[in-house]
């Protein structure tokens, strides 16, 4: 699927820039161009393409400090400039443009609603959102951002893929160690979602087109991606109890949104050498989902890729249900009632000006 990403705030930007460079690495070229955006200056530094500082005025390049309102805000007023840098980047190759952000700071969760609204205006094609979910003891300002950005995201964009970090965090590693390892994990797993519409290598009629993506994605909402991979054995019938057991583990335990397996629709991607690919195993595991998921359109594919390993990727569309999100959603929740009963404790007679109480979730 040929993509075009922009990256807001500090995680979408270093998200970016591995999705970038994971995709010049192998050589897919499914990524189109990208283009960084962000309130504070430090942040684009290091970033290897095109950059827009936002909020210049308001913020003079020191980002919003976790307010989402005021990112929201700084978007809005520049917007002009943001879209007029992605002229010329989405062209008519573009199958997607993916706005990629961290869901709990002020930049990227205020300004990707925004952005979103205004691409979803002038373009298209799709226009989905990869969002990063705050780690379980973050405090309760991400927490509350990402409920609030959460749903409007969600709601503006043609699908919101969700990412929560504590998916991919390793044990005793505070998650600012881990976020180099977890955003070379995820660029790993979008970079090949991007990619598998692709098919670099072989033609066979079973081969993923970037149609099944969008079409999986078709019923909005939130979206989920897992994956597992093992090595590969010599021929595809020594690889069928492999592919059942990387499904397996793609969604069980190697899903972006852990704990969701309830989903609308599904995809499944194979990736190996074509040969290598056992067709009695992939669609034994295309049932197995269809089953898992509660799913009646279980899409399938394979992903052809000179490689040792062989790997299941497993896209959900439509995973609102899952009690991951509904105990994150009561989290923010929580975490709204008690800012907004500490504000009530400084000042009484803002508890009247209040109307958002019982909106979050
Ligand atoms: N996966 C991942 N998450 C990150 C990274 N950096 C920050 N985060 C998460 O993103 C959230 C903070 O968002 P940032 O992107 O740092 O904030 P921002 O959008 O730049 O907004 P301001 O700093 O308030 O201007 C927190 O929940 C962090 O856990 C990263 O490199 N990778």
């Amino acid at each position: 699927m040929k993509t075009v990403l922009i990256g807001v705030g500090q995680a979408g930007g270093k998200l970016t820039r591995e999705l970038v460079a994971f995709d010049d690495r192998m050589g897919f070229g499914a990524i189109l161009d990208a283009v960084a955006v962000n309130s504070a200056e430090a942040d684009l530094r290091d970033i290897p393409f095109e950059t827009i500082l936002v909020g210049q005025d308001r913020v003079k390049g020191h980002g919003v400090g976790g307010d989402n309102e005021l990112g929201a805000e700084v978007m809005q007023a520049d917007k002009r400039e943001v879209l007029s840098a992605l002229d010329g980047r989405v062209t008519a190759e573009a199958e997607a443009i993916f706005v990629v952000a961290g869901l709990g700071g002020g930049t990227g969760s205020g300004g990707a609603p925004v952005l979103v609204k205004e691409l979803k205006r002038i373009y298209d094609v799709p226009v989905y959102a990869l969002g990063i979910l705050p780690g379980d003891d973050e405090g309760a300002m991400y927490q509350v951002n990402a409920g609030r950005s959460l749903k409007t995201v969600a709601r503006e964009a043609d699908s919101l893929l969700l990412v929560d970090n504590d998916a991919f965090r390793s044990s005793g590693e505070s998650l600012e160690q881990g976020f180099d390892a977890i955003n070379e994990a995820i660029a790993q797993r979008i970079g090949l979602l991007f990619a598998s519409g692709e098919a670099v290598e072989g033609v066979a009629e079973s081969v993923v087109d970037s149609s099944e993506v969008i079409n999986t994605l078709r019923s909005g909402g939130i979206a989920a991606l897992g994956y597992a991979a093992a090595e590969s054995a010599e021929d595809a019938e020594g690889n069928i109890n492999a592919v059942m057991s990387t499904t397996r583990r793609a969604l069980l335990t190697g899903t972006s949104l852990p704990e969701a397996t309830e989903a609308d629709a599904a995809l499944l991607v194979v990736a190996g050498k074509p040969d290598t690919i056992p067709r009695k195993g992939v669609e034994r595991a295309r049932r197995w989902v269809e089953e898992e998921t509660g799913s009646l359109q279980v899409r399938g594919g394979d992903f052809p890729l000179d490689s040792g390993r062989i790997a299941s990727l497993i896209l959900l569309g439509g995973v609102e249900r899952s009690d991951r999100l509904e105990a994150f959603m009561q989290r923010a929740k929580d975490a709204v009632e008690e800012a907004e009963a500490a504000e009530e404790r400084e000042d009484p007679a803002s508890a009247w000006s209040n109307d958002e109480l019982d909106d979050l979730i």
